[in-house]
């Protein structure tokens, strides 16, 4: 079934990064399509939050620093960014973070009971020379000759099941629990391989049996030149619209990551402001959707509203939570494998430090550190704050900030690259699988109890704060469940069956969860209005 080419009524429900990506898509592909985006909150954005901060010293330097919420930086090659960056026009607001640079370069782990912060590898040295690295090997080294092990009725497996297979139980818990950790903020004892790392999995298969033939065996046995030449066609069916003649030329050459002078909230402001500046779309925030239900036909959804109104759609995008979504579907008519998933709740703790009475930096010059699963599991009652990582935002997102004021004698100009900054900013990441408190505990208490344990981590005496801020991203993260991608095959029948594909379920909670990712889905969305759901979400 494809779009009604007459009068075409498109809902997208959702205004975070997804749904506001969607409905820019497709007002882009689809002009005549009248398009309607409902926001149950009073903002857009979802969990992408950004906030410009005045601070201060005792010594009366002032600073204006950017802290982010959620996501504070994206991956230089993630091309569904990239083109939004393009289209929306915000190529000068991009911040880039170099391959060379100790943010790019350099990450460690805190393991749990030990002192400090261990590097992990980042050249075959490092590799030979640190403990971390030695785990590495004589993790790979065997993992290369150890038989094909993956049982045949096997479709998919937790990730710390699937490298406890392969690599052994300490490397799964050390680098695989840290690993998800720091994407999903949950247990890799819970998170399912297959649709959280689909490579690796790939890999196993490539490699017949082994992750690391997989990953580097010699190109002729396994087809790699044929692959690249594949990856290359389907990007070139992408046909992404950022290639050249663009302010983000150059400056991408040699980038690890990227960012926005005003955090990754840049994104979310110039998609609303193009969707503000379009006459077919309408953004309603502040507006909650309290029933969906469509026509024995498939052509027409009624859509009612918090309020007692209604409105008809040909179209519905959905980037809700998923369990958002199940609450506001008939209940005759229900969709499959929308409660299935948890979510992770992560307590994001900026923290701004004076450093100008400082003897020594701070942190080594790196990306942060995660912290991987305790060797005895996690705790079954809530105790100390449960500590997944810390980011060293000021490495990588330096020129989001700038001295203010006559103080300084650099008023309101960022901070020159030779200068340490005067104010150095972390992030301590927290929650996820570790038992909560109930209630929580106050934004001072948490304080008390993560400021000594970052202190303990870095083996520093850190000074008092100059501003701290907690935002807890109350079931923030969906934890794909074992069997996730069968269960979402399962989905996508069911929409093209009972819903004759004209509704699109997309989203986190469906197809990953990076800021890319989101992006990307609300694109594949707006192609997909127009082949009826023909398309793989
Ligand atoms: C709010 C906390 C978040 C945690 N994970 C995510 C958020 C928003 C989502 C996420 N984080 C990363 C990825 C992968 C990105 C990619 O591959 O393109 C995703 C989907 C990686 C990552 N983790 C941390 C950082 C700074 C990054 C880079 C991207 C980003 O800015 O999010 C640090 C970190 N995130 C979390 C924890 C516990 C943690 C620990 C240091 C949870």
């Amino acid at each position: 079934m494809s779009m009604s080419p007459s009068n075409p009524q498109i809902v997208v429900l959702g205004g975070g990064l997804t749904g506001l990506s969607a409905a820019f898509h497709v007002a882009r592909r689809h002009p005549h399509a009248r398009i309607t985006l409902f926001e149950k909150k009073g903002r857009f954005g979802g969990w992408v939050r950004s906030e410009r901060v005045e601070v201060h010293d005792e010594d009366g330097n002032k600073a204006s620093v950017v802290l982010e919420a959620g996501a504070r930086t994206i991956r230089a090659n993630a091309k569904p960014v990239l083109e939004l960056v393009n289209l929306l026009k915000l190529g000068p607001q991009v911040l880039t973070t170099p391959r060379s640079a100790p943010a790019a370069r350099s990450r460690f782990l805190h393991i749990p009971g030990a002192p400090g912060l261990s590097p992990l590898p980042s050249s075959l040295l490092s590799v030979l020379t640190t403990p971390l690295g030695r785990l590495i090997l004589s993790s790979a080294l065997p993992e290369a000759v150890w038989p094909h092990n993956r049982p045949a009725d096997v479709s998919d497996e937790s990730v710390d099941a699937f490298l406890s297979r392969r690599f052994g139980a300490e490397f799964a818990r050390t680098l695989g629990s840290a690993l998800v950790h720091g994407i999903y903020g949950a247990a890799s004892t819970a998170l399912s391989v297959r649709a959280a790392f689909p490579s690796l999995w790939a890999s196993e298969e490539r490699g017949r049996g082994s992750v690391v033939w997989g990953e580097i065996g010699p190109p002729a046995w396994f087809g790699a030149s044929q692959r690249k030449e594949e990856a290359q066609k389907a990007d070139e069916a992408e046909a992404w619209e950022f290639s050249s003649g663009t302010a983000l030329d150059g400056k991408l050459a040699d980038a690890s990551i990227i960012s926005f002078k005003d955090g990754v909230q840049t994104l979310i402001d110039g998609l609303v402001h193009a969707l503000e500046g379009s006459e077919n779309v309408s953004l309603r925030s502040s507006t909650e959707v309290s029933a969906v239900k469509q026509t024995e036909d498939f052509q027409t959804f009624e859509i009612s509203l918090a309020d007692g109104t209604s409105l008809s759609a040909t179209h519905i995008i959905s980037a809700l939570p998923l369990p958002a979504l199940s609450a506001i579907l008939p209940p005759n008519k229900p969709l499959p494998h929308l409660l299935t998933n948890p979510f992770s709740t992560v307590t994001v703790m900026n923290l701004v430090f004076p450093t100008a009475r400082l003897t020594a930096p701070l942190h080594p010059p790196g990306f942060g550190y995660l912290i991987p699963r305790p060797e005895g599991g996690y705790p079954d009652t809530p105790g100390a704050v449960g500590m997944l990582g810390v980011v060293f935002d000021t490495a990588s997102l330096a020129d989001q900030d700038y001295a203010l004021g006559a103080e300084s004698g650099n008023s309101d100009k960022p901070y020159p690259a030779t200068d340490q900054p005067k104010f150095v900013k972390l992030t301590a990441m927290l929650g996820g699988p570790y038992p909560t408190q109930t209630p929580p505990p106050s934004d001072e208490a948490l304080l008390a109890s993560v400021l000594p344990q970052v202190a303990a981590q870095l083996q520093t005496e850190l000074p008092t704060p100059s501003f701290y801020r907690v935002h807890r991203n109350a079931q923030s993260i969906p934890t794909y469940l074992v069997g996730h991608v069968e269960r979402m095959a399962d989905l996508r029948a069911v929409l093209k069956e009972q819903w004759g594909g004209r509704l699109m379920v997309i989203g986190a909670g469906v197809g990953g969860v990076s800021v890319s990712d989101c992006v990307r889905a609300g694109r594949e969305a707006a192609r997909e209005v127009a082949s009826g759901g023909d398309k793989e979400i």
